[in-house]
C-alpha cells in the first residue's frame, strides 16, 4: 500500500465571483501518476495550485507529504511546472537549470541529469529564446525535476508536443513514479488518461469520477477515454457518484 502524498478534505476555492470547487475530498498516493482531466475551465489548474499552496481563496484542508500545503519545508519536496514556461530567455538551457539548481540547493550536476531526462541534451548550450515552444516547455519541466521532488505537479506538460515526444514524456513520468514520486499531471487530451494509474475527471469544479483507466472504460462500456468521459457526464458521475456540487457564481464575492 503506497503512502499518501496528498490528502484533501472539504476543499472550497473561490476565484473572484466564482466558487470553483465546493467541499472537495480526495487523496493521491506516492509512487503513482494521477491524471487530472477535464475540459478547459473545469478547474484543473485551480486544483493543482491549491495543492502547491499557490492559490488564494482556499478553505478546507490540503495536506501534502504530511504538512499543510505551501508550508516552507515543502519547497524542496514539491515541484510545480505551470502552463507558461518560467525560464530565462537570455540564458542557455544549461545556465537556466544550473541557476534553478542553485536556488533550490540541488547539486550543480543535477542540471545535466534533468536535461538528459527531458531529452534536451543536444540543445543544452542553446539560448532558450532560440528554442521551439515545445523545447522551451521541456526546460521548464526539467526545472521541476531538479532535486528529485517527492510530489511533481505538472500543468498540461505535453501541450503542443508531437506524439513521439508526448509518448517519451509519459514514459519518463512512469519512471519517476516507479522511483517513488507522486505525479499529478493535468491534461485535456483524454487519450493521455490511459497513461495514468489513477484518474480524476473534473467538470465545472465537480469531481465527476475518481477512478482508474481500466475501471473507467469497463464501467462505461466506452471504446476510448473521450467517449467514456462523455458517458460519465451524461450519467451525472461514474455509477452516479458525483463527488461535489457544481460551480456556483456568487454576486458580490470578494477577490
Ligand atoms: N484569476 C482568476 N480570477 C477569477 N476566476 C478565475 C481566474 N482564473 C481562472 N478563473 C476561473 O476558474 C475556473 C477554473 O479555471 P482553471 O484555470 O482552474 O481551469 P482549467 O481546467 O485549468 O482550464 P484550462 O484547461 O483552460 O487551463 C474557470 O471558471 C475560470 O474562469
Amino acid at each position: 500500500m503506497n503512502k499518501g502524498a496528498v490528502r484533501i478534505r472539504g476543499l472550497s476555492v473561490r476565484r473572484g465571483r466564482t466558487e470553483v470547487f465546493s467541499r472537495l475530498d480526495l487523496e493521491v498516493a506516492a509512487g503513482s501518476i494521477t491524471g487530472v482531466l477535464g475540459p478547459s475551465g473545469s478547474g484543473k489548474t485551480t486544483l493543482l495550485r491549491s495543492i502547491v499552496g499557490a492559490q488564494a481563496g482556499v478553505s478546507g484542508e490540503v495536506t501534502v507529504l504530511g504538512l499543510p500545503a505551501g508550508s516552507p519545508p515543502l519547497r524542496r519536496r514539491v515541484s510545480y511546472a505551470t502552463q507558461a514556461a518560467s525560464v530565462y530567455d537570455d540564458l542557455s538551457v544549461r545556465q537556466n537549470l544550473r541557476y534553478f539548481a542553485r536556488v533550490l540547493g540541488a547539486p550543480r550536476a543535477d542540471a545535466d541529469r534533468v536535461i538528459e531526462l527531458v531529452g534536451l541534451g543536444s540543445a543544452a548550450s542553446q539560448r532558450v529564446d532560440r528554442l521551439s515552444g515545445g523545447q522551451r516547455g521541456r526546460v521548464s519541466l526539467a526545472a521541476a525535476l531538479l532535486g528529485r521532488p517527492e510530489l511533481i505537479v505538472l500543468d498540461e506538460p505535453t501541450v503542443g508536443l508531437d506524439p513521439v515526444l508526448r509518448a517519451e514524456l509519459w514514459e519518463l513520468f512512469g519512471r519517476l513514479a516507479r522511483d517513488g514520486a507522486a505525479l499529478m499531471v493535468s491534461s485535456h487530451v483524454m487519450d493521455e488518461a490511459l497513461r495514468c494509474d489513477r484518474l480524476l475527471l473534473i467538470r465545472d469544479g465537480a469531481l465527476v469520477a475518481d477512478t482508474t483507466p481500466g475501471e473507467l472504460l469497463e464501467s462505461t462500456g466506452a471504446a476510448d477515454p473521450e467517449a467514456a468521459f462523455l458517458a460519465v457526464i451524461a450519467a451525472g458521475g461514474l455509477r452516479g457518484e458525483a463527488h461535489a456540487p457544481g460551480r456556483h457564481s456568487r454576486d458580490g464575492a470578494g477577490s
